[in-house]
């Protein structure tokens, strides 16, 4: 009889999903199936008649696991089960255990901060710290959370690590030192819990002799997707909760670790081989996406430790991968949407189609191109948590109406409008935790905000006054909305995504738990309900390579392979940063299945986030060594032979054209 589960697997990829329960470590290249294998372990493990509610399948991304969890129902005999086994993403299991154990650990209630939540909370902090002022440069909110998050991830004291990576930071050691001190109390007094924390408190679950053994005893199977971006937290959970290893599986690829900056390594995988006696560790060396063509160049790519030579299950077939050095950054952009378009026309569709870069403001150029060309396109990763600053006001909203005592929240909320500064915001919220009355927080606030603060506050009380969802958002949703509109320029692009988090909140049985998710991944929610409907139609999608990890196309562009944006000029002072640099371009060739095209402008926007701002030369990535080039047929883009574009390689261009004089104008 086929078995339906291993019918589609190789005898490598088989070996892994029938292994018994012994610690299994799968160490395997780019595409060589680690997700199906994984995907199809689950399924053989509900096949053979274990309880879903015992396997734990914890994954990087929501989109990983939701993905993961609806292939292994195809897979198996009744698909309707996979639903009760647990999966998601480490913080997402995180809140849902913390959550249930919130007592054992003298929690009321559990709030989770999101980053622009810390920062926040540190801005509400650092005055009472003597970090605020102008008469000389303080490292930011965001530079303090770095700080503060590098450290409780590595266990490396916070002036070992502002030594490391913030230097100037170290001759105000001892405020910023006290500074966290206080963030940590804040925190554990009101019961917020930062990402950080949310690992931490898991830990410090399974560590405890009682609720650990509780929390062992409910998952016999435990399986980790992309082991190799694992901290040292998340490998002491999975530690914790396997600790003979049984049960156990992990699956990951060192050449694809690019999460340093949260502290993983990629030497996790291979230690846990290691250190589990009796692991079996199976390799998969068979690449079952790429040509071969592709795959000969990403072996010249990959670093580490693994020497896994990927071989093409397809063998030779389709074009070798192309060089392209261009004229600029806007000469990319048009070389990049002819050739889409070209692909287009001979029957490709865009969704079969991506461009990837290392930074999200390294396609802004292209999105134009797009944009005046008519092409359909998605953008993932790289939104910073600025763009998705609007949906997480509405979410400051519903929080404040479900806990009054939200400090953080009504900060953020009283900073959107517009006659209060940052200190008013920063007294009034303190005054509403305290419980003082509504119209007297009016009297307070400065004369020109008090219509609109009455305005938000009787709002907020009315979706306090009720439980219905519905109900709830909808006041939320009346009481942000001007404030918005007002506070955001660009209004009119957030306004859907505001609008379908609202919708997508009013429809939950519960808004807490809407409330944690969007917390934990706002750019997903946003992304999921804000945006579903222009996602059906063929669109080509342009992502971060970060946000690529897991995926593939059949035609890749890569851009700006130029020195100082891949590798990233942050990357460069050290041998980690650079060598993590390279593992993100070994990540960007394996995504391409039939063809793979890397561009490298001749010249870059001086600031990345400007569009017409002065260029600098620039030299193609140091990655492009001999043997890689090799590897691609190269060629020069139009823009850089035609003499027009001389100006190019530097030197200045004679105008050919008379450009107005409009000094007139400003007589
Ligand atoms: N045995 C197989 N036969 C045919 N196709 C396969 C097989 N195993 C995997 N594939 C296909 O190869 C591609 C890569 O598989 P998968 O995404 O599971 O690899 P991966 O190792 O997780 O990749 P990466 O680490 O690069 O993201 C997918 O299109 C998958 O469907």
């Amino acid at each position: 009889m086929l078995d339906t589960v291993t019918a589609d697997l190789d005898d490598a990829q088989r070996e892994a999903v029938d292994h018994d329960a012994g610690p299994l470590v799968i160490a395997a290249g780019a595409g060589t199936g680690k997700t199906r294998t994984l995907t199809a372990r689950v399924a053989r493990l509900i096949d053979s008649g274990v309880a879903p509610e015992e396997i734990l399948l914890l994954t990087f991304t929501r989109r990983a696991a939701a993905a993961m969890t609806s292939r292994a129902a195809a897979l198996c005999a009744n698909p309707a089960v996979t639903q009760r086994m647990w999966s998601g993403t480490f913080h997402a299991v995180a809140h849902r255990i913390v959550a249930e154990y919130s007592q054992h650990l003298g929690l009321e209630d559990v709030t989770v901060l999101d980053p622009g939540d810390v920062t926040d909370l540190l801005d509400l902090l650092r005055e009472e710290h003597g970090l605020t002022g102008t008469q000389q440069r303080l490292p930011t909110s965001q530079t303090l959370a770095d700080i503060c998050s590098r450290a409780v991830n590595t266990g490396v004291p916070t002036r070992k690590v502002m030594a490391d990576q913030f230097p100037w930071c170290l001759e105000h050691a001892d405020r910023i030192n006290e500074l966290l001190k206080a963030y940590v109390t804040r925190k554990r007094d009101r019961g917020l819990l930062d990402f950080d924390d949310l690992l931490i408190y898991w830990r410090a679950l399974l560590a405890d002799p009682l609720v650990g053994d509780r929390l062992r005893a409910r998952w016999n199977w435990v399986l980790v997707d992309e082991y190799q971006d694992v901290n040292q937290i998340q490998v002491d959970i999975v530690r914790l909760l396997r600790p003979d290893g049984s049960g156990l599986t992990v699956v990951g690829d060192d050449a694809q670790a690019v999460y340093g900056f949260r502290g993983a390594t990629a030497e996790h995988l291979l230690r846990l081989h290691e250190d589990l006696g009796g692991s079996t560790l199976v390799r998969l060396t068979r690449n079952f996406r790429s040509s071969q063509q592709i795959l000969d160049l990403a072996n010249v790519v990959r670093p580490g430790e693994l020497r896994l030579d990927l071989v093409a299950d397809r063998g030779p077939c389709g074009p070798l991968p192309v060089h392209v050095q261009c004229a600029n950054a806007d000469d990319e952009a048009r070389q990049v949407a002819d050739a889409v378009l070209a692909a287009h026309q001979d029957g490709m569709d865009l969704r079969d189609q991506a461009v990837l870069f290392r930074t999200g403001t390294h396609s802004n150029q292209l999105e134009i191109e797009l944009r005046v060309r008519g092409v359909p396109f998605h953008k993932y990763g790289g939104i910073g948590y600025l763009e998705t600053a609007h949906v997480r006001d509405l979410i400051a909203a519903f929080r404040v109406s479900l806990n009054p005592i939200d400090e953080i929240s009504w900060y953020r909320l009283l900073t959107r409008h517009r006659a209060l500064g940052k200190v008013s915001a920063r007294v009034l919220a303190a005054r509403l935790v305290e419980g003082t009355d509504h119209g007297d927080i009016v009297a307070e606030a400065p004369p020109k905000a008090r219509t609109a603060l009455a305005n938000t506050l009787d709002l907020i009380r009315a979706a306090a006054a009720t439980r219905i969802p519905a109900v709830q958002v909808e006041a939320c949703l009346k009481a942000v909305e001007p404030l918005l509109r007002q506070h955001y320029v660009d209004w009119p692009r957030r306004a859907a995504d505001v609008d379908g988090v609202a919708r997508a909140a009013a429809g939950q049985r519960d808004l807490r738990s809407f409330i944690a998710e969007a917390t934990i991944d706002p750019t997903s929610v946003s992304g999921d309900w804000a945006k579903k409907p222009h996602l059906d139609e063929d669109h080509l999608t342009l992502s971060t390579i970060h946000a690529a990890k897991g995926l593939e196309w059949r035609s890749v562009h890569l851009l700006r392979a130029s020195d100082g944006a891949l590798p990233s000029d942050m990357a460069l002072s050290t041998a980690e940063g650079l060598a993590e640099e390279q593992r993100l371009f070994y990540v960007a060739t394996t995504r391409a299945r039939d063809r793979l095209t890397i561009y490298s402008p001749m010249r870059l926007p001086v600031h990345p986030t400007s569009l017409h701002s002065r260029h600098v030369l620039a030299k193609p990535s140091r990655f492009l060594t001999d043997k890689v080039l090799k590897a691609m047929e190269s060629t020069l883009s139009p823009g850089v032979q035609a003499p027009a574009s001389a100006g190019a390689s530097g030197g200045s261009v004679a105008p050919t054209v008379a450009v107005p004089d409009l000094g007139e104008l400003f007589g």
